[in-house]
């Protein structure tokens, strides 16, 4: 019983670099605007606040706290598959995760954009979940192996989908208190 439960919590923590993609594009973002202002039946297609500087810079946050948690799991040999066995698979399944993590956040702000929502408007769970499901569905079709390892049973996935509005919401007010961010969501 212990056994899968910290099971299923060594699964929720190599699932961070889907989670820290996101603050890392707001690091690394502001540069080149990905819909260039183009409008589509008069609205925005995904605003400016989406940019390939936050796009490619937050993927790369991510991939990076990948591979710290990848070296981290052999130091402390834990029991449990790691990303992979050497570290290019490892990449292999980082990369899916990241890039989905903020292919996610953009998708978000499609929606958003579609039903009206100005740029930076509270948009609850399509601020909060998009990156989760889509950085979930790369990485079952590009990386399936890993992903029915620690997975397969969906039980961490429903717990992420669970966790995550409480901590986004968490560290966006802690965001906004530091200044780093105009506003607490
Ligand atoms: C949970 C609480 C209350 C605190 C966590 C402590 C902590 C590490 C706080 C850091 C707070 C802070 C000041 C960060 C600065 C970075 C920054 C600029 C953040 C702005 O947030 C950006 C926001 C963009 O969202 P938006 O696109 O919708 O506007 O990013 C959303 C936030 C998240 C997706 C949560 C990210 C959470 C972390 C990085 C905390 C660490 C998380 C883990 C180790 C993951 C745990 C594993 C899973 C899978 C749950
Ligand atoms: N691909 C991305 C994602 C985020 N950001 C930066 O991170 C900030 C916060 O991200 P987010 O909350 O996702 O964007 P919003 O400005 O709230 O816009 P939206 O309503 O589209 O979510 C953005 O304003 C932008 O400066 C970026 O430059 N590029
Ligand atoms: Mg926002």
């Amino acid at each position: 019983m212990g056994n899968i439960v910290l099971f299923t919590l060594y699964a929720i923590i190599l699932f961070a670099p889907a989670f820290i993609a996101n603050p890392g594009a707001v690091i690394t973002g502001g540069h080149w605007v990905i819909d260039r202002g183009k409008t589509y039946k008069g609205k925005r297609i995904l605003g400016d606040g989406k940019s390939w500087s936050g796009f490619i810079g937050g993927s790369f946050i991510g991939i990076l706290s990948g591979i710290i948690i990848y070296y981290i799991v052999i130091v402390l040999k834990i029991p449990y598959p790691d990303y992979g066995k050497n570290i290019i698979d490892a990449i292999l399944v980082l990369i899916p995760m990241s890039f989905g993590s903020l292919l996610g956040d953009m998708s978000g702000s499609f929606i958003k954009r579609r039903i009206g929502m100005k740029r930076g408007a509270r948009g609850s769970i399509l601020d909060q979940w998009p990156f989760v499901i889509v950085s979930f569905l790369l990485v079952f079709i590009f990386a399936r192996g890993f992903f029915m390892q620690l997975y397969g049973d969906l039980i961490p996935v429903a717990v992420i989908l669970i966790i995550t509005p409480p901590i986004h919401r968490g560290v966006n007010i802690l965001a906004y208190k530091f200044k780093m961010k105009d506003v607490p969501w």
